[in-house]
């Protein structure tokens, strides 16, 4: 019998390494024997580091080069932050597994301040995400919010640097990267509604590969697969990527979902939210409804409003 091997596709960045570890390690767990090799490959997202995301615009800026790579057989899989993989997938490519959900929160970091409600006025806060920026302007317009670029470890030097007051990071890559220290307040879910898919981790490849789809199979997590479908339903019918100012989370409760949704305009003078709950089965029904709730609020013109500006 021939050596199974599996190829997987990775961006450079310390988080992007340690989830492609992780898969690695589940594979070889699952499947002892297997070999795993890391493909490790430089995105546009990587290298387009001076532009706001949301005027560079690219959907999939961070997996594109990881696609091709799968298209073109010099991988096999690529392993994406749930919340950078845009809606829609090239032709013969699929998510296959979602993999346990780390905590989804955002988190608030800062050397000097222990809260987001203890900022002083006019305090300076670094984040390159429109989502983020909207909800905390919608609660502290005084702030001075400034774009944060780079890996996880590049935003944290330019804050030691006091560049900023705090900066806001996804709490899973402080989490992954061991050094959960840094978070001073996990912001909760009703003060800043995260982006859809974050902290989940997902497993994309060819979707004729049987051989790497049963392989890849006990890698899932249903409960983290449903809560994400949901979310990135909602998304997709507003027909946002990553970089807009656009929340969604599910949470289970009791074989239901319960998803909240929310689109603000970047200066966080309006915000538009709403919410639904639904049976297990139909996590991409609510997501669709959830959309519709807040287009009939207005949500397409708030929409417009930042694609234009972009
Ligand atoms: N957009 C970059 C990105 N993609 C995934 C994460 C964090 C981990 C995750 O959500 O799985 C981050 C960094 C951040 O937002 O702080």
């Amino acid at each position: 019998m021939t050596q199974q091997t599996v190829r997987i596709a990775t961006r450079k960045s310390a988080l992007a390494l340690w989830q492609a570890e992780y898969v690695k390690a589940k594979l070889e767990h699952f499947h002892p024997g297997i070999q795993v090799e890391l493909v490790p490959m430089t995105t546009k997202g990587d290298i387009i580091l001076d532009t706001p995301l949301a005027k560079v615009g690219g959907k999939g800026l961070f997996v594109k080069e990881l696609e091709v790579a799968m298209l073109e057989n010099r991988a096999d899989i690529a392993v994406h932050s749930m919340k950078d993989v845009p809606v829609e997938f090239p032709e013969g490519l699929g998510l296959e597994v979602i993999c346990p959900r780390e905590d989804p929160r955002d988190a608030f970091v800062s050397n000097n301040i222990a809260s987001l409600a203890e900022l002083p006025q006019g305090a300076v806060v670094g984040t390159s995400s429109l989502r983020r920026q909207c909800q905390i302007q919608a609660l502290r317009p005084d702030l001075d919010i400034r774009d944060l670029r780079g890996n996880v470890n590049t935003r944290l030097k330019k804050l030691d640097n006091g560049e900023y007051d705090a900066i806001i990071l996804a709490a899973a890559g402080l989490i992954r990267l061991e050094m959960p220290e840094r978070i001073r307040e996990y912001i909760a879910p009703e003060v800043m509604l995260p982006a859809n898919g974050q902290g989940a981790v997902g497993i994309e490849c060819r979707i004729d590969d049987e051989t790497i789809k049963t392989l890849l199979a006990p890698l899932g997590c249903e409960e983290t697969r449903i809560r994400v479908l949901a979310e990135r339903a909602m998304n997709r019918a507003l027909e946002g990527g990553c970089q807009v100012p656009i929340g969604s989370y599910a949470v289970l409760e009791n074989e239901q979902i319960y998803l909240r949704g929310l689109v603000g305009a970047v200066d966080g003078s309006e915000i538009l939210t709403s919410e639904v709950r639904g049976n297990m089965s139909e996590a991409e029904q609510l997501g669709n409804q959830l959309a519709e709730n807040l287009l009939a609020k207005g949500a397409d013109k708030i929409l417009r409003q930042v694609y234009d500006q972009a």
